[in-house]
């Protein structure tokens, strides 16, 4: 039906939005159990940018963004919008004049299932933009879809108030109530990798470093002397 906006939703807090920003999606998502990516598909339009934002979410209809002006009203500083069509749409939903709008309130960035234009000038004001398309083609003006209600956007639940983190590598959404454990984990992970990139610095390999020599044993490698392996003596 569409045209439904909740207000008053719940926010992931802007100093654990400033902490998460600190690691990289990639981080995150395995922090996490490696879940709340979104589909590969969703990639950046620039390339550089990491950013963390408390979910505003959206659905449109397919070729149509009225529902982008009204979600924009509902945003504030700390927000990300993220939306998507109810049906399949690569139209450009949303350009520089948008992301004008969303950049003076605040907002951290758009994630956003369909279409994009203008990315020249994105790149250019430095609002950073994930999409599964880009394309010129505009969209029209009449029908709405719903704010800040749940969404399921490339293989993922988000819900109004989610984290969302973004990055060169993709999208990865941190569910509200769990946001602060997975800090946790995301700080001991990167405090191990910080530990495994010294070693490989000094000359060790994964192999070691992982602890992988039972794992490729048990797996049945072999290593062969290049000669005998001419030879055939060895199969
Ligand atoms: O106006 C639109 O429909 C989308 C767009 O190009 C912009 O936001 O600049
Ligand atoms: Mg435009």
């Amino acid at each position: 039906m569409g045209g439904l906006v909740v207000t008053g939703t719940p926010r992931t807090p802007l100093d654990l939005l400033g902490t998460l920003a600190g690691y990289s999606v990639a981080t995150v998502h395995e922090a996490q159990g490696r879940r709340g990516l979104l589909a590969s598909a969703i990639t950046p339009i620039q390339s550089g940018m990491r950013v963390a934002g408390s979910a505003v979410t959206a659905t449109v209809t397919p070729g149509d963004n009225t529902t982008i002006a009204v979600a924009v009203e509902q945003c504030q500083e700390g927000d990300l919008l993220i939306i998507t069509p109810t049906a399949p749409c690569d139209m450009g939903y949303f350009g520089d004049l948008l992301a004008t709008s969303l950049k003076a309130r605040g907002v951290r960035g758009l994630v956003i299932d369909a279409g994009v234009r203008d990315v020249a000038d994105l790149q250019t004001m430095g609002f950073p933009v994930w999409s599964r398309h880009v394309c010129a083609e505009g969209t029209t003006k009449g029908n709405l879809g719903d704010v800040n209600v749940p969404i399921s956007i490339a293989g993922q639940i988000v819900h109004p108030g989610d984290a969302v983190l973004a990055d060169d590598d993709g999208v990865v959404i941190v569910s509200r109530a769990r946001v602060a454990e997975v800090l946790v984990t995301a700080q001991e992970r990167e405090a191990k990798e910080e530990l495994s990139r010294a070693r490989y610095l000094a000359g060790e390999t994964a192999l070691d470093v992982n602890n992988m020599r039972p794992m490729i044993e048990a797996a049945g490698i072999r290593y062969v002397d290049y000669r005998m392996w001419q030879e055939g003596r060895t199969s």
